[in-house]
Formats: structure tokens, sequence, C-alpha cells
């Protein structure tokens, strides 16, 4: 029986072998952590993380074939194929601080992995890395080896979360890089035969192991350059009266743009895009490539641009102050259906409300109040660190209040900012929520599922990313 041990327990690690072995039932898959709560959760019936349909995947598996468990060495020991996916953080201090990826984690991963190993072994880098990773983990492993053959390959995860399960049941492809040798080609083989046990061959694809880790880099900073486009262009709808939907929708029917991902927002979040953009941007400097380096670097500007802009529009409505008033936060999470903050645009947003002072009343249907304070007082980049590293007692942001309903956060507040874009907030009673508002009532869509025309009718003023502005907004002050 072939035997996976896959470091790291994360939105990455837990569900992709939670499917591998749901699809593979002869493979016996072994999912380790260092964060003991992490696992712990991954055995109860409360999963550590939100994702639709990963309870029942898990609980097929859970015990037949699938195993959680805080033993590392075994496990790694045992294995014949051991994935990493550990996390990789924006470095936040000495060299490259602020763009490049951190791999103390990676490192200390393949450092164990040299001093448990009794025999040969596949070692996946499915983290996503700077391109060269693997030729630092080779050295490592071959350094520390007792004769023992380590074959690195280069496995990215595209999953997106919220739609992470159907992604890995319906991948648009898997990429599997490796060296260009006897050896590196079995290994390549005999992870392809894994996969082979769902995705069709012709989904398969196989190259050298730099091009699959730069292709997990130039993927994202792709879809991420997408938004900001987008985005972009949602300013020059307010400034001209043009909307940012029909714009998407026309450009988007040009079979060469294509329909997808051309959502105007209030800025992307996510543990990736940020993260791995600075990467690349880090790579290329590194590469003597200025040019190509600053043209990536102003994905993320707009990105920033397009969380403050929205900032300014709340605040410069609403008479030029939001101080001491009641702001509902409808939404936290980055996307909907998950439970999940890393990087959300909402961090900024409601930093950038309190800097003027507004009074926040948080909702979300996914998020607790602890991990929105956490959010809320922790420096930038540290959320991603295990979660035992990250600092523990935040102090309480006092300004903010969290709650577990819409009409909660929205009773007597002067504004409405929604921020992510759950499907309830799209069905709720607004009229019921305007008669207990403040008046004039604001409704500042930054995800544009509200009904315009109908909010209006209630008697809100309505900004929505991209639109039309309405006689109020138009004669406030611009928005810088
Ligand atoms: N989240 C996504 O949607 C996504 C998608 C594709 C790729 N990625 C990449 O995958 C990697 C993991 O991301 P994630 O979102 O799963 O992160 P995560 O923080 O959810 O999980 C990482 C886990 O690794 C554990 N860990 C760290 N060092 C360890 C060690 N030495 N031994 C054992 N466990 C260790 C941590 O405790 C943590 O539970 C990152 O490189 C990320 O960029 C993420
Ligand atoms: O048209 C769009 C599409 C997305 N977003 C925002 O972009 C962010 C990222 O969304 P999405 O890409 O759907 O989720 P992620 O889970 O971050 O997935 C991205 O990052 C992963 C980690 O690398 C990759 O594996 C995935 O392929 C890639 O889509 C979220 O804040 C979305 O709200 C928009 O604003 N407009």
């Amino acid at each position: 029986m072939v035997k996976i041990c896959c470091i790291g327990a994360g939105y990455v690690g837990g569900p992709t072998m939670a499917v591998i072995a749901l699809k593979c039932p002869k493979i016996e898959v072994a999912v380790v952590d260092i964060s003991v709560p992490r696992i712990n959760a991954w055995n109860s019936d409360q999963l550590p993380i939100y994702e639709p349909g990963l309870d029942d995947v898990v609980k097929q598996c859970r015990g037949k074939n699938l195993f959680f468990s805080t033993d590392v060495e075994k496990h790694v020991r045992e294995a014949d194929i051991v994935f990493v996916s550990v996390n990789t953080p924006t470095k936040t201090r000495g060299l490259g601080a602020g763009k490049a990826a951190d791999l103390t984690y990676w490192e200390s991963a393949a450092r164990m992995i040299a001093d448990v190993a009794k025999s040969d072994k596949i070692v996946v880098e499915k983290s996503t890395v700077p391109v060269k990773t693997a030729e630092a983990i080779e050295k490592i492993l071959m350094h520390n080896s007792k004769g023992i053959n380590f074959q690195i390959l280069s496995n990215p995860e595209f999953l997106a979360e919220g739609t992470a399960i159907e992604d890995l049941f319906k991948p648009d492809r898997v990429l599997i890089g490796g060296r260009e040798t006897p050896e590196g080609n079995k290994a390549v083989q005999a992870l392809k035969d894994v996969y082979a046990h769902w995705v069709p061959e012709d989904r398969i694809l196989t190259t050298n192991l730099w091009s699959a880790e730069l292709s997990k880099l130039a993927a994202n900073a792709f879809l991420a350059q997408r938004i900001s486009s987008v985005n972009a262009m949602s300013a020059l709808c307010e400034a001209t009266g043009a909307d940012v939907t029909e714009v998407s929708y026309a450009v988007g029917k040009d079979t060469r743009i294509g329909p997808k991902f051309l959502n105007a927002s209030v800025g992307f979040g996510g543990s990736c895009f940020q993260k791995d953009i600075l990467n690349l941007v880090y790579i290329c400097e590194c590469n003597g490539l200025p040019e190509v380096a600053e043209y990536w670097k102003q994905v993320i500007k707009i990105n920033d641009y397009q969380k403050s802009r929205f900032v300014n529009r709340v605040v410069s409505s609403m008479f030029n102050t939001v101080a001491n008033k009641k702001v509902a936060i409808l939404g936290f999470a980055f996307k909907k259906d998950t439970g999940d903050t890393r990087e959300t645009p909402a961090i900024d947003v409601c930093k950038g409300l309190m800097g003027d002072n507004a009074l926040l009343s948080i909702y979300d249907p996914q998020v607790n109040e602890d991990q929105i304070q956490r959010d809320l007082s922790m420096k930038k980049f540290d959320w991603d660190h295990p979660l035992h590293l990250q600092p523990m007692s935040p102090t309480t942001v006092k300004k903010v209040s969290v709650v577990w309903d819409a009409y909660e956060a929205t009773k007597d507040a002067h504004a409405i900012c929604i921020l992510t874009e759950w499907d309830e907030f799209k069905n709720l009673d607004y009229k019921r929520i305007y008669d207990n508002m403040q008046k004039p009532a604001f409704v500042f869509d930054g995800r544009n599922i509200a009904n315009m025309e109908k909010l209006r009718e209630i008697g809100f003023i309505v900004y929505s990313i991209g639109k039309p502005l309405d006689a109020w907004l138009k004669d406030m002050p611009a928005v810088a």
C-alpha cells in the first residue's frame, strides 16, 4: 500500500489530502501538523476550516485511510510520498522584507524529513514557493541523507477557497514539475498515478521543476491582475457615468478575454494573491528585471487604492466625518463561503473607518469575534504563521462590536458597508433595516450585490462600486 504523508493540515493540506484519500481508497493518507488544536479539530465534528462539502469527504474516509496526527516524524518516516504544505509567509524583516517569501517553515520541514527518513521518498512542494526553491530543498535533503534517494517534485495547488472541494474533484489542471532524469520521470509518474484515480490524463500537465513553480505565481498574478484591471475601470466608471457591470460584461463577451473573474469589488483579499505577487516582484528584482517587477507591483497598488477609495467614499459621503457614528459592517471574510479572513479587504476598510473614529458593528456568518479582534490588532503579515506563533492576547479594539445578526449590526447605524458577498445579504429585509437606522441612511456596497433601485426606493442613499453615482454622492467632495 502506497503511503502518503502531508506536512501542514491547513486550508490546502486538509482538503487536498481528504480528496486524495476519498478517490484513492488503497492509499493511506496521514495529515500531520505541529499545531495540536488544529489536529484535534480535524479529528472532531467541528473541522478547523469551513468549506462547503468538506465535512462529507472527511467523514467518509477519516479513520479508514485518512488520519490526522501530530506525530509528524512517525508518519514522515513511513511515507513513500511526502507533501509539504506549510506556511510560506511574506518576510517581515531582513533581506527582502515586505516582499520575499519566508521559507523558515519549509526549511525546517525539509531538515526534519532528512533527519528521520530511513527509505527513499518523493518530496512534493505543495506550498506556493519562489522559483528555484526545489534546488534549495534538494540541497538540504541530499546533504543530510544517508544514501537515501529523494526526488523533489513541484505540484502547486490551484484550489480556491469556498469551492475547494469542487476544484479538487474537477481541477482545470494538475501540474507536476520534476527533474528531467530517469529518476525524476519515475517520481513524476508515481504522482501522476495518484491523480489519475480521478483526473483525466489530458488535465495532468508535466513540466520541468522551474516552470511548475513559476506557473503558480504567474497564475495568481494573472488572476489578480484581472481584478485590479476591472477595479481600475470601476473608478473611471464612477467618474464618467458608465456602469462597471455593463462594461465588464461587454469586455468579457470577447472570447479572447472571457467572462470570469471580472467582478469589481472593494479589493481582492485572501492569503495568496498579495503574498504571491510580492514574491514574484522580489524574484524579478533579484533577476535584474525592475521593469517587470514594477509592472506586477501595480496590481497591488491598485488593490490598495481601491480599498482606500472605498473608505474615502464612505467618509466623504457622510459629511466628511464618521466620528462616533455607528457603521454596520456586513461581511468580514475575504469572500463568501469561507470563514477565512486572511488579507480580507474588510481589515483595511475597518481600520480606515476606525482611523476616522467610527464605531463599528460587524456581522459575518462564519467569522467570530475573537478572529475579528485578532485581525484588527495584528501587524501586517503576522497572520501567515502557525497559530501558536501568532500574538496570543491582542488588545481588544474598543470601537468594534461583533454581533451574530445583520439586523442587530444595522440597528441605529448611520451606514452599512457590505464587504463580503454572502448570499444572505441579498435577501435581507432592507425596509426593516432602514426603519431602524439613523437618517439619512447609507448603503455602501463593496460587492455590488444589493438591489440599488429597490434600496433607493426604500429611502437609502446608495453607493455601489463602479455604478453611476446618485445625486447625493455627486455633490460630495471629490474622492482622492
Ligand atoms: N489557502 C489557499 O487557498 C491556498 C491555495 C493554494 C496554495 N496555497 C499555499 O499553500 C501553502 C499552505 O497554505 P494554507 O492556506 O494551507 O496555510 P495554513 O496556515 O492554513 O496551513 C499551514 C499549516 O502548516 C503547519 N506547519 C507549519 N510549519 C510546520 C512544520 N514544520 N511541521 C508541521 N506543520 C507545520 C501550520 O501549523 C499550519 O497548520 C502556502 O504556501 C500557500 O501559499 C494556499
Ligand atoms: O471577479 C472577482 C473574483 C474574485 N475577487 C476577489 O478576489 C479574492 C480572491 O478570490 P479567489 O481567487 O476566488 O479565492 P482564493 O481562495 O484566494 O483563490 C486564489 O488563490 C489561491 C491560492 O493561491 C489559488 O489556488 C486560486 O486558484 C486563486 O483563485 C477574493 O477577495 C474575491 O472576493 C474579486 O474581487 N473579483
